[in-house]
């Protein structure tokens, strides 16, 4: 592993460069790779995987949407794509990519088929992690990993195919077969990690609850939804609230961060932008810090999971997150970054 120092603090790295792809295919080249769940990690990993030259089926629900879309995808009904039991029973590494809410349900059915030698294997540590609220416990002989791709699978898939790779991490719960190690690199560095660095089950969820929560998703719309409400409140109209809110961070700034860093992004703003910017991410920081606490406390405990769970878990779930999502997509905000968008020149 390549030890690499982060602000100060050394940690271990493994790169595709250490570990390649073919050392990759050396050691799964026995195995059939089962990806159960076809939503959005599921194509992006599987397709992944197969396109990296590893022997992948997948298994999903006959009649469902998903079944066409891996069809679709090119997966081959009776060839390379199966009902759930039957990928189950075919596959000798079990990638658990289904819902982690619908993770519980079909637990009993993976359970039956984790013979002996068998690999689990979850892109979250949500469901042994939260084992008193899931009732997941995996028989002692089979190897129990983690690979998860810090990012949707759909950047997965597109990273991928344009020769780069998202960053993943991996983690080992249960080595049974005193290979676990060597498999799980295999399987990140197969899926189309761009580097992988180790973490444990319950830090990868409490990490990845509160980074979904927060900056990622929950806190960016948040602070987006106000700022937008003062413009608008202040007689700034759609266009210019939308564009001083959203558009110039996602097309403008943000890639200056992710090419180069904060400083750099500031830098390549005015003296005046930059003197604002640096008075104000303080005063920022201090105002979200306690909700940000409140949330960890909240994933910690638990009580994320459990709210998780229960209203996922619900048989009408996919409806009532699409009027939640149409409330969003509806809203006066980005109902002007829809206009917003379709005005970009290579858009038209
Ligand atoms: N979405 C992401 O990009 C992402 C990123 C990193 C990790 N993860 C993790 O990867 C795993 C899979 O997440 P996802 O977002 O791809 O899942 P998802 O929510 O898209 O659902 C995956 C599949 O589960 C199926 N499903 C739902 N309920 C079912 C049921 N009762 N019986 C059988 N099948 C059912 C759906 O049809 C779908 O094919 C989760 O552990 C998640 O936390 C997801
Ligand atoms: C893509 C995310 C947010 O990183 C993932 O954690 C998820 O749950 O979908
Ligand atoms: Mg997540
Ligand atoms: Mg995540």
């Amino acid at each position: 592993m390549a030890k690499l120092n982060f602000g100060g603090v050394e940690e271990e790295v493994v790169t595709r460069e250490e570990f390649p792809l073919e050392k990759a295919r050396e050691v799964l080249k026995d195995d059939v790779i089962a990806v159960i769940g076809y939503g959005v990690q599921g194509p992006g990993q599987g397709l992944n995987m197969k396109d990296n030259g590893f022997n992948v089926i997948v298994g999903q629900r006959k009649n469902s949407k998903t079944w066409d879309k891996a069809v679709a995808d090119g997966w081959v009904p009776g060839e390379t794509l199966f009902d759930i039991e039957e990928a189950l029973e075919k596959g000798t590494v079990i990638c658990y990519l289904l819902s982690d809410a619908a993770q519980i349900a079909l637990w009993p059915t993976v359970k039956k088929h984790l013979t002996p030698g068998k690999t689990l294997y979850f892109s979250h540590g949500f469901g042994v992690t939260y084992k008193d609220q899931t009732g997941i416990i995996p028989p002692a002989d089979v190897d129990v990993i983690l690979v998860a791709p810090k990012g949707s699978g759909t950047s997965l898939r597109r990273l991928f195919v344009e020769g780069k790779g998202l960053n993943s991490s991996f983690a080992i719960y249960q080595d049974a077969t005193g290979k676990a190690r060597e498999r799980v690199i295999a399987m990140g560095i197969g899926v189309g990690s761009g580097y992988l660095f180790q973490t444990d089950f319950y830090k990868e969820v409490t990490s990845d609850l509160t980074g979904e929560r927060g900056t990622l998703m929950g806190a960016i719309q948040g602070i987006f939804a106000a700022q937008y409400e003062v413009l608008r409140e202040n007689g700034h109209s759609p266009s210019e609230a939308f564009n001083e809110t959203v558009e110039e961070l996602t097309q403008s700034l943000m890639p200056l961060v992710a090419e180069n860093g904060m400083d750099w992004m500031y830098a390549n703003c005015s003296t005046t932008a930059q003197r604002g910017a640096l008075d104000w991410w303080k005063p920022f920081k201090e105002a979200t810090k306690p909700v940000f606490e409140k949330l960890y406390n909240s994933v910690k405990s638990g009580e994320q999971a459990q709210i998780s769970i229960t209203r996922n878990s619900q048989p009408d779930y996919r409806e009532k997150l699409e009027v939640e999502l149409a409330e969003l997509r509806e809203s006066e905000m980005w109902k002007a970054g829809a206009t917003v968008r379709s005005l970009r020149p290579e858009r038209s």
